[in-house]
């Protein structure tokens, strides 16, 4: 875990509205993701930026460690992501509606059945609503191509179609996927802080291609969204 840590002490929120003020923890899953972040809050003293890893399980042990470091009133999923068609165009952002665990089930004869349909336990996180509008106004105010809509944690980037399409019945309106959102929430929720997700669409959700992921125009992007989060959280 790579971690740029700000030294200031922490009166942080554990209710569900983060308080003006409260210090805030941004995880991503590498380094250049980081630093598009650390370059858009240009030293923001109350943003402390790390990177988790790649996947569900390394961004849940990770946040939930620092979240047993210090007082955070709002922990950020932040980095690229996949867009689905028709939600969010390569080089656009999406502020999550509610955090997915798409994937998280089992198979059946008559299809996927979620943790939630076979009993044990939720695969979505909310998001509080006023909060992720605040972001997304804020974003497109800024001139930001910025939607907001359902953000799907899976454990294997899609690469066909047929996953594509499967995934965007499976969660109607799916805007983006992404591989830490759900593991993130749910540290953050075992310890009662809100959390937000925000992904810069570097890539279709579809057919691998991963030749043409737009890498640099999704960090770019990131970091003026970053540059916003800074005034408006
Ligand atoms: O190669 C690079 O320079 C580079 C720079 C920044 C990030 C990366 C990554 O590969 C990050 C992996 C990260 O990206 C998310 N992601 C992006 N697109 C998708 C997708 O279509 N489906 C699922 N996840 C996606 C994911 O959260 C990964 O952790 C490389």
């Amino acid at each position: 875990m790579n971690v740029h840590v700000n030294t200031e002490t922490s009166a942080g929120s554990k209710s569900n509205q983060p308080e003006p003020g409260m210090r805030v923890l941004v995880m991503t899953s590498v380094p250049a993701e980081r630093d598009a972040v650390l370059r858009g809050l240009r030293g923001a003293s109350r943003f402390d930026v790390v990177v988790a890893g790649v996947g569900p399980a390394a961004a849940a042990a990770s946040t939930a460690t620092v979240l047993a470091s210090a007082e955070y009133g709002l922990v950020v999923s932040a980095g690229i992501g996949g867009g689905f068609a028709g939600r969010a165009e390569v080089g656009s952002l999406v502020v999550a509606s509610e955090i997915v665990a798409a994937d998280l089930g089992a198979q059946t004869p008559e299809g996927f059945c979620s943790l939630d349909e076979l009993g044990f336990g939720s695969t979505r996180v909310p998001v509080d609503t006023d909060l992720t509008t605040r972001v997304t106004e804020a974003l497109y105010a800024a001139g930001l191509p910025a939607t907001t809509g359902p953000v799907l944690s899976v454990s294997t980037v899609t690469g066909t179609a047929a996953t594509a399409l499967e995934l965007a019945s499976r969660v109607p309106g799916a805007a983006a996927e992404a591989m830490e959102g759900y593991g993130v929430a749910t540290a953050a929720r075992n310890r009662g802080v809100p959390v937000l997700e925000i992904r810069a669409i570097s890539n279709p959700v579809g057919p691998r291609d991963r030749a043409a992921w737009r890498i640099e125009e999704a960090l770019n992007i990131l970091e003026a969204a970053s540059s916003i989060l800074s005034e408006v959280l």
